[in-house]
């Protein structure tokens, strides 16, 4: 599985890297972003290695997509999007917005970008309304357009309505911090988003209000999204990518991912515990290079690989299995997006200094 895994890795990244390779000498092409060979290392400190961050990274992102970059805590993810919003220099390689490169137009690019950081940064003292005005100004908005943006930002994350907008931000909970924050980044229409997961924090229904907002956004322009939320790139992303140790080790949509990578079915079953072996046959002769992955006290986790069962004959062998066994639980799932992504992250190789 795991060299399934590599060799497609491989393969899919090299595709990228040319579909990138043509672009850039495509004058026409018309791209929101392309990531060019983008890479970034941090030097060593009091003696410790180098870390080589992001490792030649290439994407090319059309208007009207959201990629989603899913990936373990430290792969990179945020030293990518502070490349690309100008906080931190490429140490190689580099992206253009709209054509514009990152190295020398970040002026130009930043009256045509929006962020939506990993922590908010607001001022305490400062209204919602204000944190609006400040960043729409700076988007060159002015008169009636500048008011109509800010009110319909405010209506759009439902800090709106009784006033919460002239709030000061300090009185704000987590929550409406973070709405506030999604909505600075899309105000002033810019054409290229980042946002750094950016429903942390938030209970279920502002998410899915969030969510609404995003997809909506989408439409007009390209967003890149950090998460570690599968539900959320499920929901968001047209296309995603699985990063670790500064490279992507897969890239598609949910549906491709699941279906690539998720070559099997689950299959739980709760018994005595006194039947268990019993349960283990009835499993091998439906699959027979099915794989146990859990077992405790009669409920156990099998693997049925896709291409050897059929989704009627589990339930037939089941129903007839109850005729003598005590089934008390059973279930088959499909591969989830979280079960590709532990599976990704655990097999990718470790790397933590510079080759
Ligand atoms: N300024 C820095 N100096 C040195 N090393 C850094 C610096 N910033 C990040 N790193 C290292 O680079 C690696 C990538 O970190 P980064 O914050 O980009 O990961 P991440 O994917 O955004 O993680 P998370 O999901 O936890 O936010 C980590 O090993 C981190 O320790």
């Amino acid at each position: 599985f795991l060299q399934h895994i590599c060799i497609n890795t491989r393969a899919l990244i090299s595709i990228q890297r040319h579909v990138v390779e043509q672009l850039l000498m495509d004058s026409n092409a018309n791209q929101a972003i392309i990531c060019d060979n983008l890479r970034k290392v941090y030097p060593g400190k009091d003696g410790n290695p180098d870390k080589l961050a992001v490792r030649g990274l290439s994407l090319a992102l059309p208007k009207g997509q959201c990629f989603g970059m899913l990936g373990p805590n430290g792969a990179g993810k945020t030293s990518f999007i502070s490349m690309m919003v100008g906080l931190t220099k490429p140490t190689s390689g580099t992206a253009y917005a709209h054509g514009m490169d990152i190295r020398m137009d970040m002026d130009d690019i930043y009256t045509n970008m929006g962020v939506c950081p990993q922590h908010d940064l607001l001022w305490e003292t400062l209204t919602g309304k204000e944190h609006l005005f400040f960043y729409a100004r700076l988007k060159n908005l002015k008169g009636a357009a500048l008011v109509k943006a800010v009110n319909d930002s405010l209506k759009s994350v439902t800090l709106f309505h009784g006033g919460v907008g002239d709030k000061q931000v300090g009185k704000y909970s987590g929550g409406m911090k973070r709405r506030l924050s999604v909505a600075i980044s899309l105000i002033g229409d810019p054409k290229v988003v980042y946002m750094d997961e950016p429903s942390t924090g938030l209970d279920p229904a502002s998410r899915n209000n969030l969510w609404n907002i995003v997809k909506e956004a989408k439409r007009n322009r390209a967003i890149i999204l950090t998460t570690h939320s599968m539900e959320e790139a499920e929901v968001l992303c047209d296309r995603l990518g699985i990063f670790v140790d500064g490279e992507f080790q897969c890239l598609g949509n949910p549906k491709e991912l699941k279906a690539r990578y998720g070559g099997a079915y689950i299959f739980t079953v709760t018994t005595p515990p006194e039947q268990e072996s019993e349960i283990e046959q009835l499993v091998h002769r439906l699959s027979p290079s099915a794989n146990k992955i859990y077992n405790l006290s009669g409920t156990q986790k099998f693997e049925l690989p896709k291409q050897e069962v059929r989704i009627a004959d589990v339930f037939h062998a089941v129903e007839r299995a109850k005729s003598r066994l005590s089934i008390h639980a059973w279930g088959l799932v499909d591969t989830t997006l979280e079960d590709v992504f532990i599976k990704v992250a655990k097999g990718a190789p470790v790397f933590n200094d510079v080759a």
